[in-house]
């Protein structure tokens, strides 16, 4: 799989710009703004209702930003549709899972490479010349990933059969399959056993280091976010109160008194 860096360095991969949500009388989001650079592993954590999950759908386009905007590579996003994501190169995993569930481990990570190439999809219904070009791409694809995720004894078993960690991985999968810059993990260690957390750690790092992907990841898992994360990002009530390396958040006096005010854990 080839990596994506179209981007000079210097402009962030992700800008977000002083953007506010509000719900009725609730402001989810307050001005957040931060970037998130090309190749990095960003973790936006912060304890519950802090607007995390908000966030995120303002970046999938699943609600519109009431005031400030989000740049994607450069480009504004609220100018594109929302079919257009995978195809502009974002990609998501959802806490609950967005999996064809009667489908096998290989036709759903083969779905994943069709939703980038919307074209090839109609190609191949159509027969239109370039189509076996473009299957045979996606089947090498999805062999490729099929192994770099350890899904081998599994890719031809019905997804609903499988334990939820292995769920998971064939949606980081199906994921991956669309060749993401930018690949957004909503709580990704939710439901793991403590073996597979740990593996979960290595294999996001290896989905930076291998396929050059920039990570945004949602997390409660305070070891998972401080031993991968290059950034943290951290919310309270809407308002970003720190930024930083792991270090530095963790010794930040109103992240601690965030975590310790609540009964959350603390963020160490
Ligand atoms: N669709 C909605 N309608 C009304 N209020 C909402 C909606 N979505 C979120 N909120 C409110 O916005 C605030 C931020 O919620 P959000 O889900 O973004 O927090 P979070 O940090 O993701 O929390 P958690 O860690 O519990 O998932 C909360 O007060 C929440 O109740």
């Amino acid at each position: 799989m080839a990596t994506h860096h179209n981007n000079d360095g210097d402009t962030p991969l992700l800008a977000i710009d002083g953007i506010s949500v509000r719900f009725g009388g609730i402001v989810a989001l307050d001005g957040v703004s931060f970037t998130v650079q090309p190749g990095q592993i960003c973790a936006l954590i912060g304890p519950n209702g802090a607007g995390k999950s908000t966030l995120f759908n303002c970046l999938s386009r699943i609600y519109p930003c009431g005031s400030g905007g989000i740049a994607f590579n450069g480009e504004a996003l609220a100018k594109l549709p929302r079919y257009r994501m995978a195809g502009i190169g974002i990609g998501r995993t959802f806490q609950n899972l967005a999996l064809f569930r009667s489908m096998t481990v290989r036709d759903n990570v083969l779905m994943g490479c069709h939703s980038r190439h919307h074209a090839g999809f109609f190609r191949a219904m159509f027969r239109l010349p370039g189509a076996e070009r473009i299957e045979s791409e996606s089947a090498r694809r999805t062999d490729e990933l099929i192994t770099f995720l350890d899904l081998e004894p599994v890719a031809d078993r019905v997804v609903a059969d499988l334990p939820f960690g292995t769920q998971k991985r064939v949606e980081l999968g199906r994921a991956l399959a669309a060749e993401p810059k930018l690949l957004l993990l909503d709580e990704p260690a939710c439901g793991l056993n403590h073996e597979e957390l740990h593996s979960l750690g290595e294999l996001i790092c290896a989905i930076r280091d291998r396929f050059g992907i920039t990570v945004l990841l949602v997390e409660h898992h305070m070891s998972l976010v401080m031993g991968i994360a290059d950034k943290v990002v951290v919310l309270n009530f809407g308002r970003k109160i720190a930024e930083g390396t792991p270090g530095e958040v963790r010794s930040h006096p109103e992240v601690i008194q965030a975590y310790l005010g609540g009964d959350h854990a603390q963020p160490a």
